[in-house]
């Protein structure tokens, strides 16, 4: 059994074979047997480790499989961490399950003049004069309306507080195996889960990304372990709360709308804040894999950092542009409510998360939508019967996440389940 596997090897792989690392000319002894570092591959659903090897004296090359016990178990519905698959020794490809297809138009420029993001900077909207507040909140409109991608500068937030939430994250993915077992979550809203890609039970492809997601408003939920993450991420969430609230007056503002519009008509008091940390490890192929596919974020604003390596990408004006953040600032992008509550003015962007083969990006997305029990539609005071009928239908925030959570992650289909077909 054991031959035939290697036999089956042999012959099924030997592109991989013959593309692996082999050590340097200064590393071969030249009567010495040397193994080549292992590395995995996927033969039928089953993961090999194999190793190569080579006797220089003899001129001849020997191949041993074994069954990769970790990834072993790999299926849709027992689904292992990808950090745990990037760091196995040798790995050298993906798993065809990982095996993401693009085509040309989704590559992404990162042209300067493309690339030109709009910058916000929060300072000037709290503490600015009033004329540097109101051409503050004039460019938010525009951010929002153009982009639905913006930069937030001058945040107030401290460096310190935004390196310990980093880091507490990053503590929490480097916990065992079974001690993120814990934390896995039987249904899709439980207040804590942690995983894989972003819906095992019903994606075909996985995506090389690792998430824990846990609810912290309106009540306050943490994984136990690492000790120091309730205490951290309970502070870090309220102040993002808080420039949340101040960026929604801005937009209410820029609406036309009183500046406490958007936070009383969506409940914010009662609003639902989730927190997702999302890590991508090095992955061998990076143009063969996706971080988190094409996707707009349900609620109303999600705020975004990173660990210093860049890999979101935004679409704008039907092109992929590279987001080069700024070293502490925050990136803000508007989700599907603002969408619906602007009546379209304010669209939703759609984002995804690339990867790369030399570095494990962390990010944090921290998403902020009205109250579950909030019918979403668009504001009253923004539609015209002839001119700007309402283009979506109301639906209540809890009923938008459950389709969506249930859901395959892909492009903007939350919203069409609540746009108004135009059938003239
Ligand atoms: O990792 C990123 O940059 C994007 C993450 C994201 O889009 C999300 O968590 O919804
Ligand atoms: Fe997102």
């Amino acid at each position: 059994m054991q031959t035939r596997i290697c036999r089956r090897v042999y012959e099924e792989s030997w592109v991989m074979l013959i593309g692996c690392k082999l050590p340097s000319n200064n590393d071969i002894s030249p009567n010495a047997d040397n193994l080549v570092t292992p590395f995995i591959i996927e033969l039928s659903g089953h993961y090999l480790s194999v190793s190569i090897h080579l006797s220089l004296s003899l001129f001849s090359m020997a191949a041993t499989a074994s069954l990769v016990p970790s990834l072993a178990t790999h299926s849709p519905t027992k689904m292992r961490y990808v950090k745990s698959l990037a760091e196995y020794p040798g790995l050298t490809s993906i798993p065809s399950t990982y095996t993401y297809t693009t085509t040309a138009t989704d590559h992404a420029t990162s042209d300067p003049e493309e690339c030109s993001i709009p910058i916000i900077d929060f300072s000037l909207l709290v503490s600015g004069t009033p004329h540097q507040r109101s051409k503050i909140i004039h460019d938010l409109g525009k951010a929002c309306q153009e982009w639905g991608f913006f930069m937030v500068i001058n945040h107030g937030l401290q460096e310190s507080m935004m390196k310990a939430m980093m880091e507490v994250c990053k503590s929490f993915f480097d916990l065992t195996e079974e001690e993120k077992q814990e934390f896995e979550g039987k249904h899709v809203w439980d207040p804590i889960r942690c995983g894989t890609s972003f819906n095992t039970s019903v994606e075909q492809v996985f995506f090389w990304r690792d998430f824990l997601r846990v609810r912290v408003h309106p009540e306050f939920h943490s994984p136990n372990k690492p000790a120091e993450f309730s205490k951290i991420s309970l502070e870090y969430c309220k102040k993002i709360r808080e420039v949340v609230s101040e960026l929604l007056e801005g937009i209410s503002e820029s609406l036309g709308l009183e500046a406490c519009y958007i936070n009383k008509a969506m409940s914010l008091e009662t609003g639902i804040q989730t927190l997702i940390a999302n890590l991508y490890p090095p992955c061998p192929q990076p143009d063969h894999a996706m971080g988190m596919p094409p996707h707009s974020d349900h609620g109303l604003l999600t705020v975004l950092s990173q660990n210093g390596i860049d890999g979101l990408q935004i679409q704008h004006k039907g092109k992929w542009i590279k987001v080069n953040a700024i070293p502490n600032s925050f990136l803000v992008n508007t989700g599907d409510h603002l969408e619906i509550l602007s009546n379209g003015k304010y669209k939703s962007v759609l984002h995804r998360a690339v990867v790369n083969d030399n570095a494990t990006r962390i990010s944090l997305g921290i998403v902020h939508g009205p109250s579950l029990e909030t019918i979403v539609s668009p504001a009253p005071e923004l539609l015209n019967i002839e001119n700007h009928p309402p283009a979506y239908l109301g639906m209540k925030y809890r009923e938008y996440l459950l389709l969506q959570l249930s859901s395959h992650l892909d492009g903007k289909s939350g919203l069409d389940r609540v746009r108004v077909v135009n059938t003239e």
